[in-house]
């Protein structure tokens, strides 16, 4: 059985006494639902998820990182820098990098081997838009975004990889895939993987993002692939964040 995942991606939001009312308000609200909970926060706030988080069930991590580990890359993070604040994933490839900073599938690949290099969780993320859905080339972009991360990151390190579907269709447009269509989409990535090597598939949580809310996220969460989710909008509420992981 495949342990459900819930990660909160906070995008470019936040301030420190925001932070602190709604991390406080997430830990409140837990109790043993069975699923492992996560918040991917800017940069700067790792040390307050450090320091707020530490003796919780609630992991942190970041929304993306540097292929370099360290030198004259100004602006960039490296893995080991995540690593000293106690990061535990890294978003590797979301969509709105991919778009707005012209990440190739390579250089997400890439990214996801250095986190893993720094014994981090790489969130690899996935996703086609509506005009690439609409000429039938949901499973070649979605596979081939997969594919360069599959031949990038050594064998040993793929069972360490977490894998989330987001449309980009479905991102922050109130447009959920519906549980049928992300299924179908989360089949073709497992079965990807499972080329390569078919336990760590069967073992590979698989995420879908993309508007999931508390009134959703149920029958999304119930296929057979989906196995937690990625929430944008939905996160920055303790309320609908914990929705969400109830909904496991
Ligand atoms: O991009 C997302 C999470 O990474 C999804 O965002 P929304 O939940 O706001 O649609």
């Amino acid at each position: 059985m495949r342990r459900k995942l819930v990660i909160g991606n906070w995008k470019m939001n936040g301030n420190r006494a925001g932070n602190t009312a709604l991390l406080s308000g997430i830990i409140a609200g837990l109790n043993d639902f069975g699923a492992d909970c996560a918040v991917c926060v800017p940069a700067p706030y790792l040390a307050q998820c450090q320091a707020e988080l530490q003796d919780s069930p609630v992991a942190w991590g970041a929304q993306d990182l540097s292929v370099h580990a360290a030198g004259a890359y100004t602006g960039e993070v490296s893995a080991a820098m995540l690593v000293d604040f106690g990061a535990r994933y890294v978003l590797c490839g979301h969509s709105e990098r991919r778009a707005y900073h012209k990440e190739s599938s390579e250089l997400v690949a890439q990214k996801a081997v250095a986190a893993l290099a720094a014994g981090l969780t790489p969130v690899v993320c996935v996703g086609e838009t509506l005009e690439q859905r609409e000429a039938g080339e949901t499973e070649s972009v979605i596979c081939g975004q997969l594919q360069a991360v599959l031949d990038a990151v050594a064998a040993d390190d793929l069972a360490k990889i977490v894998v989330a579907y987001e449309p980009v269709w479905a991102i922050g447009t109130g447009k959920t895939a519906t549980p049928q269509i992300a299924q179908e989409a989360h089949a073709l990535l497992r079965a990807r993987v499972a080329q390569k090597n078919a336990p760590v598939a069967a073992g590979m949580q698989i995420l879908y993002g993309g508007s999931m809310k508390p009134d959703n996220a149920k029958e999304l969460m119930a296929q057979p692939d989906i196995d937690g989710g990625l929430i944008g909008g939905a996160a920055l509420k303790a309320a609908d964040f914990l929705g969400i992981i109830q909904a496991v």
